[in-house]
């Protein structure tokens, strides 16, 4: 499990309508032929659908990673992730338990939220395929991210736990991502470097 879960955090878009100026099946094609590894569909906060509209959408974008098999996973929505049958999900820490997830999903991809030794410390490791560290550098695109870890605290992830898929995320961009891969992440998970490129195609290449 451990390899196609590292290969799939290399280049990790996450995207829901809320970030995006054109429509999102086009930004995902673009990113996807482009050379991401994972999508996960994280339609949440201002501008957000929700209900049908939602499921729509997430559909839409299922489809096309399952023609592209591109592993689709779903922020926080559990039933909508049954519903949809994704292939993982990914939670933060104020979510539903890791491990009450990992229960009634014990086949789909997990990923946890870690932003701070803490977290760490109470965190089921051993349930979750992988944790999404961050925020590395401050972001505007989470109103309630926290404070930024930056990368010596990835490289401390790395120390304390060598075994752990490991991707970073949060004020990622071309220019810095190498930065948190040499810290020791397995990949970078990206919303506005992508979903705000004016060339996808020479994003994701320099991601
Ligand atoms: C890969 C990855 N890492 C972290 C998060 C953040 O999850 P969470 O802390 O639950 O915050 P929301 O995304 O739900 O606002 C993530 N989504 N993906
Ligand atoms: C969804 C999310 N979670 C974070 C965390 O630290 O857990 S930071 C973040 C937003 C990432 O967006 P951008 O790539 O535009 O900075
Ligand atoms: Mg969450």
């Amino acid at each position: 499990m451990s390899e196609p879960i590292r290969h799939a955090l290399r280049k990790y878009l996450i995207m829901g309508s809320q970030d995006c100026q054109r429509p999102p099946d086009e930004i995902l094609r673009d990113a996807i032929a482009a050379g991401i590894t994972a999508f996960q569909f994280r339609e949440k906060g201002a501008g957000s659908l929700k209900g049908d509209k939602k499921r729509i959408l997430g559909l839409e974008l299922r489809d096309i990673c399952r023609t592209h098999h591109i592993p689709f996973i779903i922020n926080d929505d559990l039933s909508l992730a049954e519903e949809l049958d994704a292939d993982g999900i990914h939670v933060g820490q104020d979510d539903k338990s890791a491990e009450e997830v990992r229960r009634m999903f014990p086949n789909k991809i997990l990923g946890l939220s870690v932003s701070n030794d803490t977290e760490l410390a109470g965190s089921p490791l051993s349930v979750v395929d992988y944790v999404g560290a961050g925020p590395v550098f401050s972001t505007r695109t989470k109103a309630d991210a926290k404070n930024p870890v930056g990368i010596e605290w990835i490289k401390t992830l790395r120390t304390k736990h060598p075994a752990l898929p490991i991707v970073g995320i949060g004020g990622i961009t071309a220019e810095n991502a190498h930065t948190v891969i040499h810290a020791g992440a397995d990949g970078i998970s990206v919303i506005s470097a992508i979903t705000q490129a004016a060339d996808i195609q020479s994003v994701v290449e320099k991601l």
